[in-house]
């Protein structure tokens, strides 16, 4: 049931928070386990904690992110930790989590490592929640980055990529890999990001917003002011 008073994004993280639940809930019913693919970021904290409390086989449900940035799980800029603080807590915690980080000093030397343990998972994924930066960039799908073409084209998981835009090193799955999910929802807020969604609407040019690669697939944005 939505929270009566909760302000719009609240509301909004309840109903991924629900329809993430449902998602999970038909796939175990038909499978011994489930993928459920996250984001990083400011925005996914609600949603995460809105679902850490559902009521879910959680031990059967294979946790993992959509990108990663290259810095240790204690660090504050990591998406692990997020995870780990907001989501596996209370039932959630019984959940599976897999990181996408190695103890190599740079995302080169443990992609590999990484790859092995992302393909390992139960695909497709039950839910790929996706989120969506202010340049139209979708996990570390990043417009400025040398390794988009190679993110976008890749058969392999998943890539290390470097953007003159974000402060950290990054590994990321790829467009191929993100696409391997039989539902995909992108979790955006704000003005900003609505005219961002917009314009990648009405174009095609993936380099110039790699948000686009993922509005060819049955996409459920959930959007609040
Ligand atoms: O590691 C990350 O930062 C995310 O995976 C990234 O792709 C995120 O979804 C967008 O940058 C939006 O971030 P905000 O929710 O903080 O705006």
């Amino acid at each position: 049931m939505p929270t009566p008073d909760a302000t719009p994004r609240v509301q909004l993280a309840e109903q991924l928070a629900e329809a993430t639940v449902e998602a999970l809930r038909q796939d175990l019913a038909g499978r011994e386990r489930a993928l459920l693919v996250l984001s990083g970021g400011s925005t996914p904290v609600p949603f995460f904690r809105a679902l850490s409390s559902r009521d879910l086989p959680w031990s059967r449900v294979d946790v993992t992110l959509a990108d990663e940035r290259w810095v240790p799980e204690a660090a504050e800029a990591s998406n692990a930790r997020l995870v780990r603080e907001h989501l596996l807590v209370g039932p959630a915690s019984s959940a599976n989590f897999v990181s996408l980080i190695t103890d190599d000093a740079t995302p080169e030397q443990g992609a590999e490592a990484v790859a092995r343990r992302i393909v390992a998972l139960p695909w497709p994924a039950s839910m790929v929640v996706l989120g969506m930066g202010g340049d139209g960039h979708t996990a570390s799908l990043f417009p400025d980055s040398r390794e988009l073409d190679l993110a976008l084209s890749t058969a392999d998981a998943v890539v290390a990529v470097r953007s003159p835009s974000q402060p950290q090193a990054r590994i990321t799955l790829s467009a191929d890999r993100l696409h391997q999910a039989r539902r995909h929802a992108l979790h955006i807020t704000g003005g900003d990001k609505r005219s961002v969604l917009a314009r990648a609407l009405s174009g095609d040019d993936l380099r110039e917003l790699p948000i686009r690669a993922f509005l060819s697939c049955p996409l459920a944005v959930y959007w609040a002011p």
